[in-house]
């Protein structure tokens, strides 16, 4: 019988990638998005509800009309600066608005759930590669909001039987190989599509964030993963969640850095052009190193990344940059 996934969050990057992965693997695909940082035109497998995933009535209406047997919850806010100056935001649309729509899925017998969980949750790492048991100390408020919703999860399983993966992503990274969909955020503050912006810009500097990290080249390094390699993550996930309930923790990287140093390097690469750079001081709470053991997602869930080496990456993001941007 054809599985129903709920995707709150599903017109955003990450959460229109895993639609279409969803979809392809046989799956009815629903989105629940409210547009504040999404995109109507990324919606394209399956009905959109408009709604606030605060918004409980609406919520459990969607519930009860869909009978999701799966909830794959990406819907929040994610700029890590942001969460420092303004952090009830994070607090009320992150962690609160979890908490209602577990309530929702309380209230109708929906069961299951992958939550979007983050790297940030881990903080400055005491050692890479960074497994599942490293220690939680996030640095900023978006880490915390997440945190605590890991903890509300396992809470939730213990008390009432619900099911949940939280997927720790490191950084997501490129857009759909065959170019329906890609990564849009505004303002966009993520590292690949600034470096694009800046090889087909020159008026459009790239600004390096530190040169005197103690890495090799002095720049930060983190594990970039792609998209769509997330998004296959999520339905393995979903998949064993059905079949064995209980409450999961998975990273999801590649277990290879890249600093940014080698970033501008690749993007010069695959775009044949150098990229305008500045060299700038640090951004404040960005860690030395972030990379991911994924060992534990590929002994129980038979995952390992596909798509994220740095130049396939790259040259994604960028065929999506040039051909289907404007909005
Ligand atoms: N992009 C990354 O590198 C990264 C890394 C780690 C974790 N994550 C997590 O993955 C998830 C998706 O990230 P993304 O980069 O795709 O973000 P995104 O901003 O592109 O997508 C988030 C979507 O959620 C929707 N949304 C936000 N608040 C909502 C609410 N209250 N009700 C309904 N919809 C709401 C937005 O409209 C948007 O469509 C987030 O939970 C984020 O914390 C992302
Ligand atoms: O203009 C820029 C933007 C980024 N960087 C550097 O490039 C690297 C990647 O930065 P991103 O902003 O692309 O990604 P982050 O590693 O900061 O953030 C990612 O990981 C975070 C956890 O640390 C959150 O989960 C967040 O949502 C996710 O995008 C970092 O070393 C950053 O300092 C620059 O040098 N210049």
């Amino acid at each position: 019988m054809t599985k129903t996934v709920l995707v709150t969050g599903g017109a955003g990057y990450v959460g229109s990638h895993c639609c279409k992965a969803f979809a392809q693997a046989g799956w009815k695909v629903v989105t629940l998005d409210n547009l504040s940082r999404g995109w109507r035109d990324a919606v394209r497998w399956g009905p959109l509800i408009e709604c606030d995933i605060r918004d409980e009535e609406r919520v459990r209406g969607a519930f009860n009309l869909y009978k999701p047997d799966l909830v794959a919850h990406f819907a929040a806010f994610a700029y890590v600066g942001e969460s420092v100056s303004d952090p009830a935001l994070y607090y009320i649309n992150n962690t609160s608005g979890t908490l209602a729509l577990l309530e929702s899925m309380r209230a109708t017998g929906c069961g299951h759930l992958l939550f979007s969980s983050t790297c940030a949750s881990y903080g400055i790492p005491k050692a890479v590669p960074i497994d599942e048991k490293h220690p939680q100390a996030p640095i900023n408020p978006y880490g915390w909001s997440k945190m605590i919703i890991e903890r509300m999860l396992e809470d939730y399983c213990r008390a009432y039987g619900l099911a949940s993966v939280s997927l720790r992503y490191f950084n997501a990274a490129g857009c759909d190989p065959e170019g329906e969909i890609g990564e849009c955020h505004e303002p966009e503050t993520h590292a690949i599509p600034l470096v694009i912006e800046a090889a087909r810009n020159p008026d459009r500097p790239f600004q390096v964030f530190g040169t005197d990290f103690p890495t090799p080249d002095g720049t930060a390094i983190r594990d970039y993963t792609h998209v769509s390699d997330l998004a296959r993550a999520h339905l393995l996930a979903g998949e064993m969640l059905l079949a064995e309930g209980g409450t999961h923790i998975f990273n999801l990287g590649t277990g290879h850095g890249i600093s940014v140093f080698e970033l501008i390097e690749a993007v010069k690469r695959v775009a044949r052009r150098p990229p305008a750079i500045r060299h700038g001081a640090r951004r404040e709470g960005d860690p030395p190193v972030l990379v991911a053991s994924y060992e534990r997602a590929k002994r129980e869930l038979g995952w390992t990344p596909r798509h994220s080496q740095i130049d396939f990456i790259v040259e994604t993001a960028l065929r999506w940059r040039v051909y289907y941007t404007p909005r």
